[in-house]
């Protein structure tokens, strides 16, 4: 898969490029990324990429030129790319719409800066808008990595053979178990004994009940939108009558 970031603050993407699973991904080509900064297409002597609003108002806002020439350079080396806006006014990911867009063959990525880009660029040459989720942030740059980190992740072959069995616990839509590692007693505070019988049955079914325990209490609509299967229907009414809920 390949990524292109039009972005005024390149650095950024070394900890995707450089880090971990992502980095991994890249080294070996399953994913490749390259940066395109719109001062670059500048042609004034003081490289500007940013004006005044129309209409008054704080900030500045993003000029056209620079970031058209910088998506139309990325789409020359791109072709079969799409352009997505990562944006407060996107369509807000989730999964399953991240998975879908794993499934091209590559993305350009365009970050805002300043209060944004000028409305006649998102109409020219954005194919779509996409939000990571609603709180205010400075730039477009972490929800553009936030976007590679999860899509990398999907990718065939990108995750070991540890990270891929994690992969499947995480993609079947319920919350994490509790996890555990040394010390096995901690401040009076034990492992759970399950966890240390051996017994990988009773492990997988103990891990399956947390994990629908808490979706349950935490995150209903997660478990309203996923639905239960027969048997964890039946190991969660088992824990109710045990509890008396
Ligand atoms: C959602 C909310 C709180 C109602 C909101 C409403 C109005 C503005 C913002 C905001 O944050 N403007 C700043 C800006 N944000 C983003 O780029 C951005 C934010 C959140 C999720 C994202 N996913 O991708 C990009 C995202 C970065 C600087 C360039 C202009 C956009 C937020």
């Amino acid at each position: 898969m390949r990524f292109d970031v039009i972005t005024l603050f390149p650095a950024l993407f070394e900890i995707v490029r450089d880090q971990g699973v992502t980095g991994r991904a890249f080294a070996r080509g399953l994913a490749r990324l390259h940066l395109w900064n719109p001062r670059d297409f500048t042609t004034d002597r003081h490289r500007t990429v940013d004006d005044r609003p129309y209409g008054g108002g704080p900030g500045m806002v993003m000029m056209i030129e620079p970031l058209r020439d910088a998506i139309r350079a990325a789409r020359s080396s791109a072709p079969d790319s799409r352009v997505a806006y990562l944006s407060p006014q996107g369509r807000v990911l989730d999964q399953s719409g991240l998975a879908a867009c794993a499934a091209r063959p590559g993305w350009i990525l365009v970050a805002g800066r300043y209060e944004g880009v000028d409305e006649r660029l998102l109409e020219l040459e954005i194919d779509e808008e996409w939000s990571i989720g609603d709180y205010v942030l400075s730039g477009g740059e972490l929800p553009a990595m936030v976007v590679m980190d999860a899509m990398i992740r999907l990718l065939p072959g990108a995750l070991g053979h540890a990270d891929s069995a994690a992969q499947d616990s995480h993609s079947d839509g319920l919350l994490d178990y509790p996890h555990y590692t040394r010390p096995p007693e901690f401040n009076g505070h034990c492992v759970p004994p399950v966890l240390r019988s051996g017994d990988h049955a009773a492990i997988a079914r103990w891990r399956l009940l947390q994990s629908l325990i808490r979706t349950r209490q935490r995150r209903p609509e997660l478990l309203a939108q996923r639905g239960l299967k027969p048997h964890e229907q039946a190991l969660l009414d088992e824990y109710d009558r045990a509890h008396h809920r």
